[in-house]
């Protein structure tokens, strides 16, 4: 069985299928990319697999059930739509935050991650004072600084630079050989022509190859 595997996932909102019939596998360590139109149902997709709202059909992580609401069966790092950070902390202090919930890491590994985007060097600014690409790359570090199993990321590299996107392809592909497993959308044509395995587009919420 894949990784992740959905089967004949469907989602209605208001009489409208957001989400119709989708299926797809992705093995562990694939990087599997979304694109489609504004609308399409990428980031319902992103929400289905993350158990943030409720479908038909079947969502499976690692061979086990994705439950509504419930704590997923693997470790996963998540950018699903505009990044929310406390705007009177610093930078360290927001991801200090977040790593207080799952005690997995430490000061150190934070900085560390913070490296790879250079955001070590502002690691003391107030994230108010952050402009929208520095708040991408904060959230594309909160998302993987924990080195989960799989990360989910909606719209990873908006606002972002084209050197940071050339960073963050770096990234994820060095990720892949730790064996994290990643699905994401975009609508970066850039980033669909060099990241990913496979390309899937969605359209009207079904999945095109
Ligand atoms: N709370 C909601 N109530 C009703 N319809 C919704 C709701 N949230 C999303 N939708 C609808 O679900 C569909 C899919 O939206 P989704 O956000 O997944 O699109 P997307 O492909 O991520 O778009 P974009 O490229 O603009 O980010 C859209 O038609 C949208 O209007």
């Amino acid at each position: 069985m894949a990784y992740l595997s959905l089967k004949n996932v469907s989602k209605i909102i208001k009489h409208q299928p957001v989400l119709h019939e989708i299926n797809l596998d992705v093995e562990k360590g694939e990087i599997v990319a979304l694109a489609g139109e504004n609308g399409s149902g990428k980031t319902m997709l992103c929400r289905a697999v993350l158990a943030f709202i409720k479908t038909s059909g079947t969502i499976t992580l690692d061979g086990k059930k994705v439950v509504f609401n419930e704590q997923l069966p693997v470790s996963a790092g998540t950018i699903i739509e505009t990044p929310n950070f406390i705007p009177n902390y610093t930078a360290l202090d927001n991801l200090k935050y977040l790593a207080a919930i799952r005690h997995q890491i430490g000061e150190a590994e934070i900085i560390e991650a913070m490296q790879v985007f250079g955001l070590d060097k502002k690691k003391d600014q107030k994230v108010r004072d952050f402009s929208l690409g520095m708040r991408q790359k904060l959230a594309i570090v909160q998302a993987f600084m924990e080195k989960p199993d799989l990360l989910v990321l909606d719209e990873p590299t908006n606002a972002l630079d084209a050197k940071a996107v050339g960073t963050f392809i770096n990234l994820i592909k060095q990720l892949q050989k730790a064996g994290t497993t990643t699905l994401f959308t975009t609508h970066d044509p850039q980033l669909l022509s060099q990241l990913p395995d496979r390309c899937y587009h969605l359209v009207d919420g079904g999945l095109e190859a």
